[in-house]
């Protein structure tokens, strides 16, 4: 936590002597677009670094040296992000969505679930978008499976990677899977060991890694003993659910301590809600800790439809502005990803869930009236 306020109290030295005049002067510096903005925010580092020659503080760049160069982000809008939105949408609509996703770079999309479609009617066109999609290379779709069942469905469909996905509360495991962790534990096991066979790579997921919409507090001690027996079952990763966005940095850390003590870093990777708006501040936590995947939402949509007051997952734009901010690589074009957010949440009928998406569209607005 110290280096997450000290950062911010350096940067706001920085700002103070002089480096931005104020958000016009970053508006005009940044040239209203996209790359402007993030060539602002680079001199704002390179000043930043010029600060910290002269200072006896800590320097920023030590206080970032744990975050890795490159991010990987796992886009799981078409999922994560559908699965709880009341009016179907088309096959054709969730296809065009992937597409536009994967043409912004982003090389891990995840594609839906062979889940049952009485629990999660939205995704019943399942195997219809793997047909759609199957010709289109070098992109891994993953997609879910809670049970056998789901897992051949899935393979039969083209899948070449599956996720399954338990959970560290007792009570959240029962409304969304209708069964015990026990019980998941050994359901997942199978879909595991029939995967090995076929070398399909498995991604476990543990919902409510630090809250639960039912018990409340999680413990860390829980999440890590749900994790290892992941890890053991042969999970590539493991992605850890803040379900319902209740985390900050003060329950995430502790977390996520206790998950590396059984499970390597670089097997982890992290899936935040963005309820509290906490997300991005969580997200920069684990990437301190050494964690290199990273999960979001294109637009922020989502949420799970068993977690009652659950809010989307955070905006895959607002990482990737993060990330393309404090200088690391994750291929994605910004431009392409916000022309994808903007044709879902034009077909949806709602205004974007990410703050750059909004911001950006005001300054191109801005401009085209100057
Ligand atoms: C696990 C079950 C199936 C148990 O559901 P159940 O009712 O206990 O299962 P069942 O075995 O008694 O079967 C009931 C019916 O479902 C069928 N069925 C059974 N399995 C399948 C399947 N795979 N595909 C298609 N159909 C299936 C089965 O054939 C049967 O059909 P019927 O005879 O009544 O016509 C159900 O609870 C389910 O599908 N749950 C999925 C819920 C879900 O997708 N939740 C959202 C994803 S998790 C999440 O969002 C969190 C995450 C990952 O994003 C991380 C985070 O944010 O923290």
């Amino acid at each position: 936590m110290f280096a997450l306020h000290e950062m911010s109290r350096q940067m706001r030295i920085v700002c103070k002597n002089g480096a931005v005049s104020g958000f016009g002067g970053f508006f005009r510096a940044a040239g209203n677009d996209v790359e402007g903005l993030e060539a602002s925010y680079s001199s704002i580092r390179r000043l930043s670094s010029n600060w910290n020659q002269s200072s006896t503080k800590e320097p920023i760049s030590n206080l970032l040296k744990n975050i890795p160069e490159f991010v990987k982000i796992v886009e799981v809008g078409p999922r994560d992000g559908l699965q709880n939105e009341k009016h179907i949408v088309s096959t054709a609509v969730k296809v065009k969505l992937i597409e536009m996703l994967v043409a912004s770079g982003l090389d891990v999309v995840e594609a839906t679930s062979f889940v049952s479609p009485k629990w999660v009617p939205q995704l019943a066109d399942a195997k219809d978008v793997m047909k759609a999609i199957r010709n289109v290379e070098g992109v891994r779709f993953p997609v879910l499976t809670p049970n056998l069942k789901g897992f051949e469905a899935a393979v039969a469909a083209g899948a070449k990677e599956v996720a399954i996905f338990a959970s560290a509360s007792e009570s959240f495991s029962k409304s969304n899977i209708n069964c015990s962790i026990e019980d998941s534990l050994i359901r997942y096991h199978d879909v595991a060991t029939a995967a090995t066979k076929l070398s399909i790579p498995v991604r476990g997921y543990i919902s409510c890694v630090v809250g639960c919409p039912v018990e409340g507090t999680v413990l860390p001690s829980q999440v890590a003993y749900v994790a290892k027996k992941l890890y053991d079952m042969g999970c590539s990763d493991i992605s850890l659910g803040d379900t319902i966005g209740v985390g900050t940095p003060g329950t995430v850390i502790p977390m996520l301590e206790a998950v590396t003590d059984v499970v390597p870093t670089d097997k982890l990777a992290v899936h935040y809600h963005d309820t509290y708006g906490q997300a991005l501040s969580n997200i920069l936590a684990s990437l301190q800790m050494g964690i290199s995947t990273v999960d979001s939402s294109v637009s922020g949509l989502g949420g799970c439809p068993y977690a009652k007051g659950a809010s989307g997952n955070v905006a895959t734009e607002d990482v990737v502005y993060m990330l393309n901010g404090l200088g690391v690589k994750t291929n994605v074009d910004l431009k392409k990803l916000m022309l994808a957010g903007d044709f879902i949440c034009k077909h949806l009928g709602r205004s974007s869930g990410s703050k750059t998406a909004v911001a950006m569209s005001k300054v191109t607005a801005h401009a085209s009236k100057l």
